[in-house]
């Protein structure tokens, strides 16, 4: 049997640079991680495509995945369900493959709960206005939903302290090369490297 992948959460408030930092990871040759697509009861943005950014679904359609159990994590936020599908997650972590999800804080609590052994980055920004300026700067939100999501942001950021590392993504660069030293170390923990090596040793010891 594979051995299980590791599973990585980046979570941070709206607009900090999450699918930025993650879109520059992804090209990085040297990574290589499956992205899980969440599923979102919100209205696809310009240029969004369902099936690449999120699936995109119904009220109805999102709380018979609840009902039926199809979902590791799901959340409120700002009026809309997000979630994690289950199954993708699990084949993937159970052929071996390391899987990264993209996802606001309560539901990253919701996968620590279930899932203790996987590793939670939290994204922040340099400061609250520089926040301001990003999600103004995408230009995909008016201004009273922005207001709503830096409403969230104060108090998503003291959630940081739930978190294993924090990476304040200042730049892309630092971000994403400090996020590749965290993966890096983690798979040295001695909990992901002992369980091979006394394999490997066989019986005799
Ligand atoms: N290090 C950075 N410096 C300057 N601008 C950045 C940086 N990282 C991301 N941005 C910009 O900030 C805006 C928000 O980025 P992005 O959409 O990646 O945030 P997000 O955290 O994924 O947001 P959401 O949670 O709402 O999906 C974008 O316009 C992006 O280009
Ligand atoms: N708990 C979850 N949160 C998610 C998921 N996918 C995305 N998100 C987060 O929602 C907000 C808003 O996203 P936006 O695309 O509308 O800007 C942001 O913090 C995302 O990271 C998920 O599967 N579960």
């Amino acid at each position: 049997m594979a051995k299980r992948g590791m599973l990585i959460v980046l979570s941070g408030p709206s607009g900090v640079g999450k699918g930025t930092v993650r879109k520059a990871l992804f090209e990085d040759p040297t990574v290589d991680f499956n992205y899980s697509i969440s599923m979102t009861t919100r209205q696809p943005r310009d240029g969004e495509k369902n099936g690449v950014d999120y699936f995109f679904v119904t009220k109805e359609e999102f709380e018979d995945h609840i009902k039926n159990g199809e979902m590791l994590e799901y959340a409120k936020y700002v009026d809309n369900y997000y979630g994690t599908p289950l199954k993708y997650v699990n084949d993937q972590l159970n052929a071996g493959h390391d899987v990264f999800l993209e996802i606001e804080v309560n539901g990253a609590l919701q996968v620590r709960a279930n899932c203790p052994d996987g590793v939670f980055i939290f994204l922040t920004p340099p400061d609250i206005k520089e926040l301001r300026n990003r999600l103004v700067g995408r230009g995909t939100d008016n201004i009273d939903i922005i207001n709503k999501r830096i409403q969230k942001a104060s108090k998503e950021i003291r959630m940081m302290q739930n978190y294993d590392y924090a990476v304040v993504n200042d730049t892309i660069n630092n971000a994403v090369s400090q996020i590749k030293d965290i993966v890096k170390s983690e798979r040295l923990k001695v909990k992901r490297v002992m369980p091979d090596y006394l394999t490997s040793l066989g019986d005799d010891i």
